[in-house]
């Protein structure tokens, strides 16, 4: 499978290099799409890719699939025409927060008939959440994150500080980089109005840890996930890009679990 990236940061990297760095059996990365040509030039020698500023070129590059890995404004600036002529994974979540751009894409995809693909990113339990959900099961998903307060640029705060209680419609608005993990959630299960969410800034963690705790009438789940952050992005966990490569290598599988 020939992918593009939009995007050429700390998840793209981790893309680069274990697909193209790797030799990967069955995805090779193809195009990369940025705004700044000069940054990035570098990436053309060591990965055989070839960089593109001009989107339009981008899309019509010999690519089966794009995955986007910059930011929620590169998602609602150019999913919806990605989706006329590619699949596409997209990992900045947090843009579909946006009732209307959901609406677009689902509608966009099904005209052109492409899929969009929604890793769980820097969590899991997914599979779980939504049989339970569509089977009328679920009663409440609550998230509680507690990451480095530096990371969330809260660098003097002597001990654990709560950054944000609310609902993950609200918790993406104010903490667009790091509360993509509770718009899926929230769309996996109760909707993004129903998912409780609290940030907690401490300086002395230094994983990004995501606790979720999922009640209904199947009865109770608990995840803890205690995740590494990527060197150069520490807001960034690396299972997020995990994610990623899981699902691609997944999508043309015979079999599947989940
Ligand atoms: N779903 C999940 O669980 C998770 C999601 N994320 C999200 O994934 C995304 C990528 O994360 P990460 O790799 O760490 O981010 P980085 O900040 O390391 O890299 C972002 C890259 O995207 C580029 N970029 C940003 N906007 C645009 C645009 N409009 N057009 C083209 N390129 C653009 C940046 O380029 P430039 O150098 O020009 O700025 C940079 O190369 C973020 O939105 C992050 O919040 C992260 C972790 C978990
Ligand atoms: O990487 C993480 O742990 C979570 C994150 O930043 C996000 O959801 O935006």
């Amino acid at each position: 499978m020939d992918i593009g990236i939009i995007g050429a940061g700390a998840i793209a990297n981790v893309m680069l290099k274990r697909i193209n760095g790797d030799q990967h059996e069955n995805l090779k990365i193809k195009s990369v799409f940025v705004r700044n040509e000069e940054k990035y030039n570098h990436l053309e020698d060591e990965f055989s890719v070839q960089l593109y500023t001009d989107f339009e070129a981008f899309l019509a590059s010999d690519i089966d699939i794009v995955v986007e890995a910059a930011d929620v404004a590169a998602v609602k600036a150019r999913l919806p025409e990605v989706l006329k002529h590619k699949d596409a994974m997209l990992v900045s979540v947090g843009a579909l927060a946006d009732g209307g751009l959901v609406a677009d894409l689902m509608q966009t995809a099904k005209k052109y008939d492409h899929t969009l693909h929604l890793p769980s990113g820097a969590i899991g339990g997914l599979d779980l959440l939504q049989n339970v959900q569509s089977h009328g099961e679920l009663e409440r998903v609550r998230l509680t994150t507690r990451k480095p307060a530096a990371s969330l640029s809260y660098e003097v705060v002597e001990s654990e500080k709560v950054v944000f209680e609310g609902k993950a419609a609200d918790a993406i608005t104010h903490f667009p980089k790091n509360m993509n993990v509770s718009v899926i959630l929230g769309m996996a299960g109760m909707g993004i109005e129903e998912t409780e969410v609290t940030l907690i800034a401490d300086p002395d963690v230094d994983r990004n840890i995501h606790q979720i705790e999922i009640e209904g009438t199947f009865g109770r789940a608990e995840f803890k996930i205690e995740n590494l952050a990527l060197p150069e992005n520490p807001k960034t966990s690396h299972l997020a890009a995990i994610s990623i490569l899981g699902t691609l290598e997944r999508l043309n599988r015979h079999f599947r679990i989940g």
